[in-house]
């Protein structure tokens, strides 16, 4: 069997999907403000070999529960959110193989200064930077910065697709390689022949630009993407190379990767090309009786309006008008069709009322939640793995780091004894290190056509 791998999954916040667990009293979600916190998780996740960490990000308040953001003020529900960048050199500073996933929503961002941005967490992080490339979800988002309401969904991926390929001239085509020439001696920086200005016109995006950043060790970050339904699995297809996926059970997951795998395949690209990494938690304590006495303890402070103010987002349902028994029925609306499905369609054989769905996500969020010995926990996340064909898990936390610490120090070394995970990291950038290949993106991914074009610009 394959080696499994692990992503942290975080966000600068004091509730991300674990509503409530803030008031545990173990629990430093509390210290999201401070640097403290993302060194000590920083070096907690290098310790335990993750390939990196995936920072969630919204521009907007929960405000579909009850129509206002009081819910989400009141239930810290992603709420205060603080910017996920500015986090990444300070824990790139005491790490050396950790990689950074991060969330930016193309829908608010300029490629120009985006391009930049990633370029410059490229280079002071060694090449450990990824991004997680999202659309948005909540409306809140689109007023804030302007508009009526955001574009709808399918159309957010149009525009993603055009916004890709302007930034992929920026990443890959302005500068090409030995431009820069750093020559003390003949007092040249760089050969201005070999630093072109990139056009895009289209319907969305006018550009006419240099990169301002020189190239950094993987030019384009690694790419990140989570979209489930069929134009976010076109545009997965086409750009990604890790997929975020989430769902409660195999019978949600393993036709979601396998669609995933078949549409890689209609792209020209091959199957496994793709890391996919599935969100999960897991409890685990050196005995199964003390993980179930520890998840009882977590479930105790479990706030329930902040996980139907979570809920209410994510689905693009105000969830305030419903009964707990209520059973959820699928709609389509401009929020996240995956979400939707998870808890109607995706699983003809179960149905799910408003308090079992909202119960399940407050622990971690839409995966699975893993509670057992730390041996029971390796073995049931590796035969989960096995089934639905991911590469890993995307691990979300109940308290925090609490829930990282088990997984480091209990979780780890079991897979590793069965030699179901890493011993030590590989070398390179952090494409290198997952695909065991260079540092830059090759063919037939899109973004490579761009470098290899560059003598006929
Ligand atoms: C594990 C996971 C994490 C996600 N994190 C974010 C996030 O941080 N910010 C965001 O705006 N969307 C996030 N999304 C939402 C996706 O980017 C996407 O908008 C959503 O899955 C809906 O896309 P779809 O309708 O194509 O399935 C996440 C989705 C998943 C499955």
């Amino acid at each position: 069997m394959k080696q499994l791998r692990l992503n942290a999954f975080a966000m600068n916040t004091p509730v991300h999907q674990s509503p409530g667990l803030w008031r545990h009293p173990r629990d430093r979600s509390v210290e999201f403000n401070t640097i403290g916190l993302w060194l000590d998780l920083a070096k907690l996740w290098e310790r335990g070999l993750f390939d990196g960490v995936f920072l969630a990000d919204v521009l907007g308040p929960y405000d579909v529960y009850g129509g206002n953001a009081r819910a989400a003020i009141a239930h810290a529900a992603q709420l205060p959110t603080n910017d996920p960048l500015l986090l990444i050199p300070a824990m790139a500073a005491v790490t050396q193989n950790l990689g950074f996933g991060v969330t930016v929503s193309l829908s608010y961002e300029n490629p120009y200064q985006l391009a930049r941005r990633f370029s410059t967490l490229d280079h002071l992080t060694g090449g450990r930077v990824g991004w997680n490339i999202v659309t948005s979800y909540l409306d809140s988002a689109a007023r804030a910065m302007g508009a009526d309401r955001q574009r709808g969904h399918d159309d957010r991926y149009v525009v993603a697709e055009d916004f890709m390929t302007a930034i992929y001239k920026l990443w890959e085509q302005s500068w090409e390689d030995g431009a820069v020439l750093a020559d003390k001696a003949r007092g040249l920086y760089a050969d201005p022949d070999r630093v072109h200005v990139i056009r895009h016109d289209s319907p969305y995006l006018q550009m006419e630009a240099l990169h301002l950043a020189e190239p950094s060790p993987q030019r384009t970050p690694v790419l990140y993407q989570a979209g489930s339904s069929p134009a976010g699995l076109a545009f997965a297809a086409r750009h990604a190379e890790c997929v975020f996926v989430s769902g409660p059970s195999t019978a949600v997951i393993k036709p979601r990767v396998a669609r995933l795998r078949q549409a890689l395949v209609a792209a020209g690209r091959a199957p496994d090309s793709v890391k996919v990494f599935a969100l999960a938690t897991a409890i685990t304590a050196p005995t199964e009786a003390e993980a179930h006495d520890k998840l009882a303890d977590y479930r105790s402070y479990v706030d329930p309006v902040g996980a139907l103010t979570l809920m209410g987002g994510w689905l693009g349902v105000d969830f305030s008008g419903y009964a707990l028994d209520q059973k959820i029925r699928y709609i389509d609306n401009d929020a996240g069709r995956a979400a939707m499905e998870n808890f109607t369609r995706a699983d003809p054989g179960r149905d799910w009322t408003v308090g079992q769905a909202a119960e399940h996500v407050a622990i971690g969020g839409a995966g699975p939640v893993f509670v057992g010995s730390a041996s029971q926990v390796a073995e049931s996340m590796a035969a989960w793995a096995a089934e639905t064909d991911i590469d890993g898990f995307n691990l979300a936390y109940a308290v925090l780091p609490e829930s990282f610490t088990d997984a480091v120090d209990l979780l780890v070394p079991e897979w590793q004894a069965r030699g179901l995970y890493k011993t030590e990291y590989a070398q390179g950038t952090l494409r290198g290190k997952l695909f065991g290949q260079g540092a830059r993106l090759a063919a037939p991914h899109p973004a490579a056509g761009f470098r290899m074009s560059q003598s006929a610009i």
